[in-house]
């Protein structure tokens, strides 16, 4: 079985326009997919369908074998518990320490009064500091992370989705506001996890390039359309310029296949 699958699913905000239109693919456990497409092609709707951030108007969402759309409280809690998300504006609390909301990752584990009151098990925070130091932020584990550079940030918010144990992870432009050594970090430090842990990967990405050269498979989105779903290695200069609606000269500087 699948962990993810959209079946003829459609988001329209205004009940005019259509923000996704008959999105229909799947997932297996383990693979690492990027979505490309035009600005407002429908890349974050898409993504945030999945973990109910957005709801979709119509079709079918299946993950984990639960059903997104009709699921209750409780059961979206736990869904999300097992959905890590990774934002281009890193969504970390900035006043708090590195270690404080890398252990953020945990609470959608716990009780709302013992999230509430900051208690974590030695287990948990000793799991923290591992994961910090994998993400090799050891130096900073007690600094405040609105003293951190972007892709410290962003490597605290990648640390906080693996703190969750989780069975997917969804990034949302992860490397959009780094420059190009940041990119590639926060682009290895996802292939990794993805291959050593196992943690299925789902992101988005204006860099065509960087797309096929980290991902397997690439879905591409068009008008809230999936116009390409196939292996990275399969995506020709005319299916990117079918995406874009312009030149794949103008798009990709360096394949670096
Ligand atoms: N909250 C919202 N209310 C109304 N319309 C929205 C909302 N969010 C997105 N849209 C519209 O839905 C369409 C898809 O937007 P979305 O943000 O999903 O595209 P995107 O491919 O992620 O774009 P970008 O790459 O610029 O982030 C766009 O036409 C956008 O204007």
């Amino acid at each position: 079985m699948a962990l993810l699958e959209f079946q003829n699913v459609s988001k329209s905000y205004d009940n005019v326009t259509k923000a996704l239109s008959d999105i229909t693919f799947s997932i297996e456990k383990g693979e690492f997919v990027s979505i490309i497409g035009p600005s407002g092609a429908g890349k974050s709707t898409l993504l945030r369908c999945i973990n109910r951030l957005v709801d979709a108007s119509e079709g079918t969402i299946i993950f984990d074998g639960h059903d997104v759309r009709q699921a209750g409280k409780a059961e979206m809690r736990q869904m999300r518990a097992k959905i890590g998300m990774i934002f281009q504006h890193y969504n970390l609390v900035e006043r708090l320490s590195v270690i404080e909301n890398v252990l953020h990752g945990c609470l959608g584990k716990k009780s709302a009064i013992s999230g509430m009151a900051g208690h974590y098990t030695e287990e948990e925070k000793k799991e923290a500091f591992r994961i910090i130091q994998e993400m090799g932020l050891s130096d900073q584990v007690y600094k405040r992370c609105d003293e951190l550079s972007g892709g410290q940030k962003q490597r605290v918010g990648i640390a906080r989705a693996i703190m969750q144990k989780p069975k997917m992870i969804l990034c949302d432009e992860p490397i959009a506001s780094l420059d190009p050594k940041a990119s590639k970090v926060i682009m290895d430090q996802l292939k990794e996890i993805n291959q050593t842990k196992g943690i299925t990967c789902l992101v988005n990405l204006h860099q065509v390039d960087v797309a096929i050269k980290y991902s397997e498979r690439i879905i591409g989105v068009s008008g809230g359309k999936i116009v390409y779903d196939g292996p990275a290695e399969h995506l020709t200069k005319e299916i990117i310029q079918q995406i874009y609606q312009s030149s794949a000269n103008d798009l990709i500087m360096d394949l670096q296949r």
